[in-house]
């Protein structure tokens, strides 16, 4: 009979990777865990729940909130402010970052940015949807954690992960040796270890992008969605194309079976639409510990500046030979990108 072993006895046999460590970042890790075990349990019944729908609500985005959007940023942040390892949140659904100054979370280490709801579109619908986290180390010194504690560079992450709500739950996550995967048992709740040192194919036959926004794309892309089409037997084309709207799922189908994630800037997003902070940097570390890219088409992701909370960025992730032709296809087509020459390029039909 082969032995499970729960996140939480893996995240305590891990600690001794970091024989200085106190147990915080395994505290921490826990926490998020305990929150998605919870958030979990309402998706399971959203729709017996009164949780489906908008919550008539906005975020700083612009973008209007769904019920579960907000349910589980409460449940989030609720967990890590019981925990008393973090010292501050990042969140999607929160204008600013929030502190936590309670007792026991005084001499907190770690700040945490997250999207606490991923694939906002597909709640309603029953389709998969996810979390997003990410963990850094307090650079401030004592006192008030302050935002730029959460504006480090992608490469400066601690740990990050995501959980997928899909046909069975799951949390992955790294601390930067490497990348392991536990699907929730719902009969004894608890998550287990099913995907060990998870690894990237470094070819795919899978592109996902939204190809209704196709005339607002940058030439470079168009170009790499043609190339993905084009019929060649050596290089097992044309792909496949698929998309399901929320960057969790069509990450981690892409993680399992190899292919390319891509958000590019469009005519109508032209800074890009998906978050550098809680969503692309944590989605480049994980996909990069499992052996794949992430770029925003001439940079790799986790070196990007990080000038604001809610910042936004192009993202091609994926696999590595996949990433690297559509980052050629880019600078050959389009290059160096910006937003101010991007309102005025004349797009290829
Ligand atoms: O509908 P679009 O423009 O294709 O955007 C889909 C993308 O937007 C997102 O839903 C944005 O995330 P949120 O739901 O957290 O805002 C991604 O998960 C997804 O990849
Ligand atoms: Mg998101
Ligand atoms: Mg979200």
């Amino acid at each position: 009979m082969k032995a499970v072993k729960t996140l939480g006895q893996f995240i305590i046999e891990k600690q001794a990777d970091f024989p200085y460590a106190k147990g915080e970042l395994s505290r921490l890790l826990r926490d998020i865990g305990i929150a998605a075990k919870i958030v979990n349990r309402e998706v399971n019944k959203a729709g017996l729940a009164d949780i489906l729908g908008d919550a008539g609500t906005m975020n700083i985005q612009g973008e209007g909130q769904k019920k579960l959007d907000v349910y589980a940023n409460e449940q989030f942040i609720s967990a890590l402010k019981c925990g008393g390892e973090c010292c501050m949140v990042a969140s999607e659904e929160n204008d600013e970052c929030i502190h936590i100054e309670s007792e026991i979370s005084k001499d907190a280490k770690y700040v945490v940015a997250i999207d606490p709801l991923d694939g906002s579109s597909n709640i309603d619908v029953n389709v998969g949807i996810g979390t997003i986290f990410s963990i850094y180390r307090r650079i401030s010194a004592q006192g008030k954690a302050d935002l730029n504690d959460v504006l480090q560079r992608g490469i400066e992450q601690v740990a990050a992960g995501y959980v997928i709500y899909g046909s069975s739950t799951m949390l992955v996550y790294t601390t930067g040796k490497g990348v392991n995967g536990f699907t929730l048992d719902p009969s004894i709740g608890e998550f287990c270890l099913s995907h060990p040192d998870l690894r990237i194919p470094d070819d795919g036959v899978i592109y996902s992008i939204n190809e209704g926004y196709y005339s607002h794309f940058p030439d470079g892309v168009k170009k790499y969605i043609k190339y993905c089409q084009v019929e060649d037997t050596k290089t097992q084309r044309p792909y496949t194309s698929r998309y399901i709207g929320s960057m969790v799922a069509d990450l981690h189908r892409n993680m399992i079976k190899g292919g390319i994630f891509i958000y590019p800037l469009t005519a109508a997003a032209p800074n890009g639409k998906l978050r550098l902070v809680y969503e692309c940097n944590p989605m480049a570390f994980i996909i990069e510990q499992a052996g794949g890219m992430a770029s925003n088409g001439y940079n790799r992701i986790l070196e990007l500046e990080v000038t604001e909370l809610h910042q936004r960025t192009a993202i091609f992730i994926g696999s590595k030979n996949m990433v690297k032709k559509a980052e050629e296809m880019m600078t050959c087509f389009s290059p160096q990108l910006t937003k101010k020459n991007f309102e005025g390029e004349v797009c290829l039909q």
